[in-house]
């Protein structure tokens, strides 16, 4: 069946041989690999002794880590050559794949074209032999001619039908020979293709030579690769080993210079032993001198600070005792005059015309143009309007401290309504009066004490309306509540039931009164049911207002006479103010006044109280002669602006020989008279509602009375 012919049986040949050839290839590529591999893994083992071997005595970590960096670099060249490896060997195995592939079709294609050309060949012999027979036909036929001519029609006939049939035969030979051509043609391009695939077998060939020749000369490459990698790495592990015996070498020799350091050490470490097992005993000792010496010393400042204290409480009393000193130099009751600025509601025009004037070497004088006259007072200090609030805060804050000291003080704000009782007692939040200012004080006193000495302050809140006394913080304020001696025999005034809050700064104060402030606007709100305030005063509370100015006025007296009896319980307000009044008590009044010219009658009647409650008390010397400028009711009756003997200090102050003169007659018309308030209420036709406000509370409404303890 292997068609004949010499290039048939080269084709067909060739490549069977090829492929044998190839899987030769692969084999022995196959074979090289594997050889190179066991080499790589010799090299590497070698190596790794090779590093191995000096890294064991090696002390110096970096040089090994490095030795065994450039390992990994050599392993992972001999890796990355392994792969390259695998990737020629799978690429051969492919084009061997293809080349088999390609073998067999050809095989086939060869096959059939031998089949072909069988079958062509046998139908070229069998239309040769037919066109031979037909070749030979024709003498025969020649011959029919030749009888047809001699014989009848009916070898015409015969004629006929044989030319016919040799027309047909003839026919029969062109398409045969029609056959022959397309054959031949068919021939002609079968070799055609046998042409082509043998050009392409060649280029097949040549391929896989090319290919079998870049393998080879990629292998021999990645040998040289290897073996120059594999120098390399032996030159650089030699490099390597011979630095690191130099360092060897170099470290043998520091051992032999450290070792008589390392003697001295050991020296030392003995010697250190030694203390470190004395040490304990070495530390008790030393713990129990140093804690003696602590002891002492902490003894010493303990005696220093007793020593100290003792004296800051000494200074203390001696600071009290002086400060009382002061204050009872200046007066248990003083008495201080502020004159508010012209305000809008003065209006303008003549009636809010300036009617106060000042004198400008003595801040405790004041001048008032009364009806055309002028009239001068004289009180312990005058504040005119440009005063500011701290100005007279200054004045005011040693009767602070007096109270933390211990004693009572009571400071009240007086005079006619819109004078500005609120404004000096309360202010504004922006601009606080003395309240605030009082209580910060006391406040930042106390805190500062706070080390030495403990404080508790409380506060209360209470009304006196109608010689009612009532609880403004309380849960029942319209109880009525009782003042009492306190049951401990101290002599002490209380009022059982009054609700007390304890308090740590101002801002709890403030919360406290802005209760009770709640339920005293409440029962204004009320009372101004019934009618305008001013009015509400003068009507419905004007015989209590009187009573209680009256009894103040009786208090004011009895003090200031020495009396044995001084009618504290006159009435409420009084009663109430007991402690505050009596005693090594201290008081100061602000007179406050307008100095608006339509008020002039009412700033006159104001600053004339003012000047008579000063004369009351001004320490054990002037005593004895203010007792004798005490007016009588008649005088302060007559007592009229540009009178002859006002108290005021325009007009000269009255001798103590001629005031005493005159103190025997002025006390009888006092008693007589249910004393100088009333006259004073009698003489002005109008109340002037009175404040009372304590150290530690600035609310409270005009035309009442209110204090708290
Ligand atoms: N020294 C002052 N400086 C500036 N304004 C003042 C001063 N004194 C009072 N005033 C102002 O005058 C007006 C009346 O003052 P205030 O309300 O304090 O009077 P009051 O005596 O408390 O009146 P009432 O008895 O009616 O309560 C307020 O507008 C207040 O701000």
């Amino acid at each position: 069946s292997v068609p004949k012919g010499p290039a048939g049986f080269h084709v067909l040949s060739h490549p069977l041989q090829g492929g044998t050839d190839a899987e030769k290839h692969r084999d022995l590529l196959a074979a090289e690999n594997e050889r190179l591999r066991q080499e790589m893994k010799a090299l590497e083992g070698e190596l790794q002794r090779q590093q191995q071997a000096p890294c064991r005595d090696c002390p110096h970590l970096q040089e090994k880590a490095e030795l065994q960096e450039q390992l990994s670099q050599l392993q992972r060249e001999a890796e990355e050559t392994r792969a390259r490896l695998v990737e020629l060997d799978l690429e051969v195995q492919q084009k061997t794949n293809r080349l088999a592939e390609v073998e067999l079709r050809l095989k086939d294609s060869l096959a059939e074209r031998a089949e072909e050309e069988e079958r062509l060949s046998r139908r070229l012999r069998d239309s040769q032999e037919t066109i031979a027979s037909l070749k030979s036909q024709p003498q025969q036929i020649k011959y029919i001619i030749k009888t047809v001519e001699v014989e009848s029609a009916k070898v015409k006939q015969a004629l006929c039908e044989t030319q016919s049939r040799n027309q047909y035969l003839q026919e029969q030979v062109g398409m045969q020979k029609q056959v022959l051509k397309e054959m031949e043609q068919q021939l002609q391009s079968s070799q055609k293709t046998e042409a082509q695939l043998r050009a392409q077998i060649m280029m097949y060939e040549a391929e896989l030579e090319r290919a079998h020749g870049q393998m080879l000369e990629e292998m021999q490459a990645m040998e040289d690769e290897k073996n120059h990698a594999i120098e390399e790495a032996f030159s650089r592990a030699q490099v390597e080993m011979k630095a690191v015996h130099e360092n060897l070498a170099g470290v043998r020799t520091n051992l032999l210079t450290l070792q008589p350091a390392l003697r001295t050490l050991t020296h030392d470490y003995n010697s250190l032993k030694r203390q470190v097992r004395d040490f304990p005993l070495l530390l008790q000792e030393t713990l129990r001198s140093a804690r003696a010496e602590i002891s002492q010393a902490i003894e010493e400042v303990h005696s220093t600070n007793r020593e100290l204290l003792r004296k800051y409480r000494r200074e203390l009393q001696l600071r009290k005792k002086c400060h009382n000193e002061l204050v009872r130099l200046k007066g248990n009751i003083r008495v201080f005059g502020r004159v508010r600025p012209i305000t809008k509601e003065d209006g303008e025009g003549p009636e809010a015309a300036n009617a106060v004037t000042f004198d400008a070497d003595d801040d405790a004088v004041l001048h008032l143009l009364h009806k055309g006259k002028q009239v001068s007072f004289e009180l312990d200090k005058v504040f005119p309007p440009q005063a500011s609030q701290e100005e007279v805060f200054q004045e005011v804050q040693a009767l602070v401290t007096s109270c933390i000291d211990g004693y009572n003080v009571c400071i009240f704000a007086y005079g006619q309504t819109g004078a500005g009782k609120t404004y000096t007692m309360e202010g504004t939040a922006a601009n606080p009066g003395i309240n605030q200012r009082a209580l910060q004080l006391l406040f930042s006193e106390v805190r500062g004490k706070a080390a030495d000495w403990d404080y508790t302050i409380t506060v209360s809140a209470a009304e006196i309306y109608n010689e009612a006394l009532r609880d403004l913080l309380g849960k029942e304020p319209q109880e009525k509540l009782e003042i009492k001696l306190c049951p401990d025999g101290s002599g002490q005034l209380y009022v059982p039931g009054l609700t007390e809050f304890r308090v740590q700064s101002v801002e709890d104060i403030n919360k406290v009164f802005d209760f009770g402030h709640i339920k005293r606007v409440t029962e204004c709100t009320n009372l101004n049911e019934h009618s305008s305030r001013s009015h509400a005063l003068l009507i419905v509370t004007a015989q209590h207002i009187n009573k209680s100015l009256s009894a103040l006025g009786d208090v004011i007296y009895a003090l200031r006479s020495r009396q044995g009896h001084v009618p504290f319980r006159n009435s409420k307000l009084t009663y109430l103010l007991q402690d505050s009044l009596s005693g090594d008590s201290k008081t100061l009044m602000m007179v406050q006044v307008s100095p608006a010219e339509k008020n002039t009658s009412e700033t006159l009647c104001s600053l004339k109280f003012a000047e008579r409650v000063r004369s009351v008390e001004l320490g054990p010397v002037s005593r004895k002669a203010e007792l004798g400028s005490w007016p009588s009711q008649e005088h302060l009756e007559g007592d009229s602006p540009g009178s002859s003997a006002p108290a005021g200090r325009g007009h000269a102050s009255p001798s103590p020989g001629h005031l005493s003169s005159r103190s025997a007659s002025i006390r009888r018309k006092l008693h007589t008279s249910g004393g100088w308030w009333d006259t004073w209420r009698a003489q002005t036709g109008s109340l002037c509602p009175l404040r009372l406000q304590p150290t530690t509370h600035g609310k409270a409404c005009s035309g009442e009375y209110r204090a708290a303890l």
